[in-house]
Parts: structure tokens; sequence; C-alpha cells
């Protein structure tokens, strides 16, 4: 996951390859809970792993549950209908998922529980299914405003021989909550059917059809009239399926479909496969799939996949009910930036209570890339930018809305080759935690992927500061300086002394380095060498290796596959001059001798290995002289670097430099 305070990301050519997605958010918590309501034990697979499923399994865990996790897969020992710790204080993050149905299960089941979530969750209503269930007998009270959470819970009295009536033109969840708890109370000796009446428009029907498909996966067969009337049999109980797989999330496919719509064709590329769901699923997301084509999509499908790619473009503009697929509609919000016409999306009121008031959201952040955009109560009107001089590159806003943020990374399409600034990227966590790593692993930039360099003597501090930078970026990171210690360490285990003799083999072996960088580590082989490359003698060795030009020319090649999407950060001595003359930024970075001598003698007392600051002193300046002088790439700035002396500068200081020049060169304008 993207945890850093913005990801820019670089102009999109297309997607191809492949893209397995995450379990479904809706089918993991309905999942969840109705393993944890049941007897006996159930063993969930493909799970997803994200923000929402964590407060779900974090709340049962909390009422007594007994809860397993490995992974995707996740083992639920039911609580049998009844909860095993009788008083709870619940997070519950901003999952709406989480919040009404266990609001729904919990006053059914009684006890003292408190609810609780994110402040946004605070403002998200809860109302109509309070007072569903107030009516039905249960203790619910408001711990803050009323008709939203905090809750507290208490002990019910049920009476359920008059049909319940709830609301469903604000939320389907507090349905779907109803449906999920109330078996409780129908297998209950002398219980009679339960009656469910929707009063008014019931609004994302489809996520009513995913919890009835699912209870009857758990043994409880509604009957539904319409969708007005829902009948839960008297004697229904929860039975365990005992193995129950989650499909991946229809929502979070929508923005890979999009994303293979808007890819630009190319020979030999057979568009975009996304496993783990396919047409036949229960999700009603998955009706995106219609709107996808309506617009132009080239999709076809199979048992559990899809295949994308582009068919009409540009796109053709559509005006749609959308009140059926309430979450990826804001997909095609985004995919109307490239529309033939204006598009208009209707029927979304239920978008204004939301992770944010996703109309005035959408409509503000289309508007800063270009488009011209209509809002009203319940609808929104899209007008694209004109493709090559209308887009403007902007840094979006994301309102903690995960959809926002995977929504604004497709405005990386453009055809004017302008990138796309997602602020606070982490808010995918709530859905997609990896969304933005899945994205780039399967795209191609359509500019050169940006690569900003800081060459500069050794022992400058160029290591602190080009990994702190691809870290406050989200870049990857590049230590050039380790490519050559690592040549010269697989040199050794080879038995090969850094001599010129034996820079063939030498060159061989760099060619095909099996070398993987993690944060602040280094394997080789598999092997964890982070310590073993940085002793004195390792670097004596790099230094001599780094004098081939035939190893040079092994480790360009290596060099040039790190400059991957979104973004590198190389450090070394010949990043601007020779290895990524057209990066956008280079910095040369300088340091006096005896502050360099002082900060490596830091270094290396810091690890137990005792030095001596005269003699490092010595150490550095004949390497200096060696490297400035060697005729293969000698250590000089490039002529456009900039330079920095950090002698008297902390490391905050010159990482916050490095960003304001690097800032200074973006396009983007500044967000409201
Ligand atoms: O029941 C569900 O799993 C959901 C129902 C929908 O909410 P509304 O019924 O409030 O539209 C949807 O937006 C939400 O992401 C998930
Ligand atoms: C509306 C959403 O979430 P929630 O389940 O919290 O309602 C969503 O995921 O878009």
């Amino acid at each position: 996951m993207f945890d850093t305070e913005f990801l820019d990301i670089p102009a999109l050519r297309g997607v191809h390859g492949a893209v397995r997605l995450p379990g479904s958010k809706s089918i993991s918590n309905r999942v969840l809970l109705l393993a944890a309501l049941c007897e006996g034990q159930t063993t969930v697979h493909d799970l997803l792993d994200s923000d929402d499923t964590r407060v779900m399994l974090d709340a049962l865990r909390a009422l007594g549950c007994g809860v397993q996790v490995d992974g995707t897969r996740a083992v639920i020992d039911g609580l049998g209908g009844r909860a095993r710790q009788p008083a709870a204080d619940l997070f519950l993050g901003n999952a709406g998922t989480a919040m009404r149905p266990l609001t729904a299960a919990l006053a059914v089941l009684g006890g003292d529980y408190q609810l609780r979530g994110i402040p946004r969750m605070h403002e998200r209503p809860i109302g109509d299914l309070v007072d569903a269930l107030q009516a039905l007998g249960c203790t619910v009270d408001y711990l803050g405003t009323p008709g939203y959470p905090p809750l507290r819970i208490g002990q019910p009295q049920l009476r359920l021989d008059q049909p319940i009536a709830v609301r469903g033109d604000v939320s389907s969840q507090f349905l779907t909550a109803l449906l999920l708890a109330l078996p409780l109370a129908a297998g209950q000796p002398g219980a009679q059917d339960i009656v469910i009446d929707v009063v008014g428009e019931l609004i994302s029907q489809p996520y009513v059809e995913i919890t009835l498909q699912l209870l009857a996966r758990f043994g409880v067969r509604v009957q539904r009239q319409g969708w007005s009337r829902f009948t839960i049999p008297s004697g229904s109980h929860y039975q365990s399926p005992g193995a129950i797989h989650v499909e991946a999330d229809a929502s979070s496919a929508s923005y890979f479909i999009a994303a293979g719509a808007l890819s630009e064709r190319a020979e030999g590329q057979n568009g975009l496969q996304i496993d783990g769901v396919g047409e036949d699923s229960i999700q009603g997301d998955i009706r995106f799939v219609d709107a996808a084509r309506l617009m132009g999509a080239d999709i076809v499908s199979g048992p559990n996949w899809l295949r994308v790619r582009r068919g009409a473009w540009p796109l053709k503009a559509i005006d749609l009910d959308c009140n059926h697929i309430p979450d990826a509609a804001m997909t095609l919000a985004a995919m109307a930036l490239y529309a033939d016409g204006p598009s208009t999306l209707r029927n979304i009121a239920s978008w204004r209570v939301k992770e944010t008031d996703r109309i005035a959201a959408m409509a503000t952040e289309l508007r800063k890339l270009g488009a011209t955009v209509e809002e009203g109560a319940d609808y929104i009107r899209i007008t694209p930018p004109d493709p090559v001089t209308g887009w403007r590159a902007a840094s979006l806003h994301t309102y903690d809305d995960h959809r926002m943020a995977m929504c604004g990374s497709l405005a990386a399409f453009n055809a004017a080759c302008l990138p796309v600034r997602i602020e606070d990227p982490r808010c995918v966590g709530k859905t997609y935690p990896d969304y933005f790593e899945a994205l780039f692993a399967v795209a191609e930039a359509s500019v050169p992927v940006p690569v900003i360099c800081v060459d500069g003597p050794t022992a400058s501090g160029k290591g602190t500061l080009a990994s702190e930078i691809a870290h406050r970026l989200g870049y990857h990171y590049l230590d050039s300086g380790a490519l050559y210690r690592l040549t010269g360490l697989a040199a050794r285990q080879a038995g090969l002394e850094p001599e010129a003799v034996n820079e063939a083999e030498i060159a061989d072996l760099a060619r095909a380095l099996p070398v993987r960088f993690g944060p602040g580590r280094v394997w080789l082989a598999g092997a964890e060498v982070t310590d073993a490359i940085r002793t004195e003698a390792a670097g004596m060795d790099a230094s001599r290796v780094s004098a081939f030009p035939s190893v040079r020319e092994a480790l360009l090649k290596l060099q040039h596959e790190f400059a991957r999407l979104p973004g590198l950060v190389a450090d070394g001595r010949d990043m601007g001059t020779q290895v990524f003359p057209f990066a956008p930024l280079k910095v040369f970075l300088t340091a006096g001798a005896a502050q360099r001598a002082e900060r490596r003698h830091k270094q290396l007392i810091s690890k137990g290995i005792s030095a001596n600051i005269a003699s490092l002193r010595a150490d550095l300046q004949a390497r200096d002289a060696r490297d400035t002088h060697r005729a293969a790439s000698p250590l000089k700035a490039a002529q456009d670097a900039l330079l920095l002396d950090n002698s008297q500068l902390s490391v905050d200081e010159s990482v916050e430099q490095v960003l304001a020049w690097w800032q200074a060169r973006q396009p983007f304008q500044a967000s409201a």
C-alpha cells in the first residue's frame, strides 16, 4: 500500500497482461457475520484483507468469536446465536457493511454494546434502521446526533408478530442488516414467520440480492414479494456451509475494466485479463460490464474472468440510471472524461451519504481535470475536456474515499500525456490496499517513467537522501553503488579476484545479477547480504569492479530496468551523466571530506565496527581521486545537475530541498 502524502501517476498509455483482484467487500463482511452467528466452524477462502474486513474481524473477536486468519483464509468458530461477551465497545471505522449489520445483530441478541466509527461514519445515516429495530422491541440509543452513530445497544423485548417496516430509500444496508439479523429470532421456539416490509422505493437492490444468496448458503431461505416484502420462515436457523469462497470484488473490477477500455490498442496485445470475477457473479456491480459496453468497451467473460480492451474510441457518451450500481457508477464518471459528448448518471442520491458527498466531490475533482460538470440532488452530468487541449494536470483531493482515489487514477490515460496526482493514496485501504501496485504491474506509461538522480562522492549521504525521497514519493529506489558492491561480492563468491584479467567473467555475472532490494535491505540469489556488502573491503572491491567498462555496460541494462512505475530515485556516481541522462531532476550531492569521514565513522561505530577518523578521511580522499580520474565514467556532476552541499544540512533539510526542486518541476495545479 502507498502510504505517501500523495502519489503522482505519469500519463499511461494502457494496461495489458493479467490482474487478480482481491475478495469482495460486500461478500466478505456478510460471510464473516453469518459464520459468526451460526453454530460450528466455517472456513472462508479468498477473504478480502482490508480496513473494512479488519474492523469486522476485530468486532467478532471482541464478541468472543473464534477467529483465525492466515492471509486470505479465515476460520471462524461460530457463536451459535449468542455473543460470548455480554459487553463490548466496537470500533467499525467507516465500514457500512460492518456498522449496519452488527447494529441489527447485536440489537436482536441483546447485551451492552457501543458501536462507533471514524468521524465520517458518525455523519452517515442509520436512523431508518434504528427506527425499525426500536419498533420491534430492541433497545438502541444514540450517543451523539440522533439518526447517526455512535450507538448504544441494550437488552431487547422482541415483538415480532407484526410486519416490520423499514425505509429502503436511503440505504439498502438497513434491509440487509435486518435480513442478516432476524433469523436469530425466527429460530426461537414458538416463533412465527418474520415479515419485513420496505417503505419507499428500495435503492441499490442488487446488494439485497447478495444478502439473500448468502443467507441461502447459510441455510436461511427468505421469500420475497418483489422488492417490498420479505419473509423469514419460522424455524429458520443458520447452518454453516463448512467452507465458502469469496468472489473477487466486482466494484474493484470496474477500475480495471475502465483501464482496459481506455488502453491504446497495440499490436500483439490482447487486452487485460481480470481474474477472480466473471459475468456470472452474484454481485450487482458486475452489471458495470453492461454500462462499460454501452460506452464502447470490448469485454468478453468466462467463469470467474473478464477480458477487456478498447472498443469504440472515443468512448460513447451515456445517459444512464445507475441506482443498481451505486459504487461502480463512480467509475463511469471517470470514463465520461473520454466520451464523445456529455454523459449523465442518474438516480444516484445515495452518493451523497457515503464515504463523502460523492456527487460534490466528483464534480469538484473532474472540473480540476478540465471537465465541465453539472450536479443535481441525484445526478451528475459530465462534459469531457477537449482530448488534447482541454486537459489540466491536477492534484486530486480524495476525501478519504477509496473510490475517489481509484477513479482519479483513470485520469492518467489522457491523450494530453499529463500526469495526475492522487492525494492521500492510502485511502484505498478501505477495500483495495494494493490497488496502485496492481495498476502499475499492468500499466505502461506513455511518457518516460520519471527518474530522480542523486549522484555524489562516497559517504556524502546519497543513500540516506535518495531512499528517503523514494519513500516520500512512493518511488522505487536504486542503490547503484550496491550493484557494484553486489557484483564485487558475486565475483568473490565465484572465486574471481576483481582484476582486469577477470573482467569478462565478472561482466557475465553482472549481467544476470539476481538482486532484490527491500527497504534498507538487499538480497543476492535469495540470501540477505545487507551487511556483507557494507564492509570497507566490499567497498574497495566495488570501486575496482566499477572501473571495468564491460561491467558498467552489463549493469546499465539492469539499472534501466529499475525505472518502473510510478517512478525511480537512483543514487550513485554516474546516474545523471551516464545511466539516466534524460532524468528530469539530477542532484549532485557534496559534503566536505571532514564531515563525510565523521559520518562514516559514526555509521561504522553504530554497527560495532571499529574505525579511525583520520584513516577514513585519507581513504575517502584516495577514493575520490580514483573515482574522479578514472577513464570510464569519472565522477562528475551532470551539466544540468543541481548542486547540494549538505555539510551543514540535516537529512530532513536535504530531503526538503530536493522535494522542493522536484515539486517545482511538476505541472500540478494546487488542490483547492
Ligand atoms: O450492502 C452492501 O454491501 C453495500 C450496499 C451499497 O450501499 P447502499 O445500499 O447504501 O447504496 C453499497 O454502496 C455499499 O458499498 C455496499
Ligand atoms: C459505500 C461504500 O462503502 P460502505 O460499505 O461503507 O457503505 C463503498 O465501498 O463504496
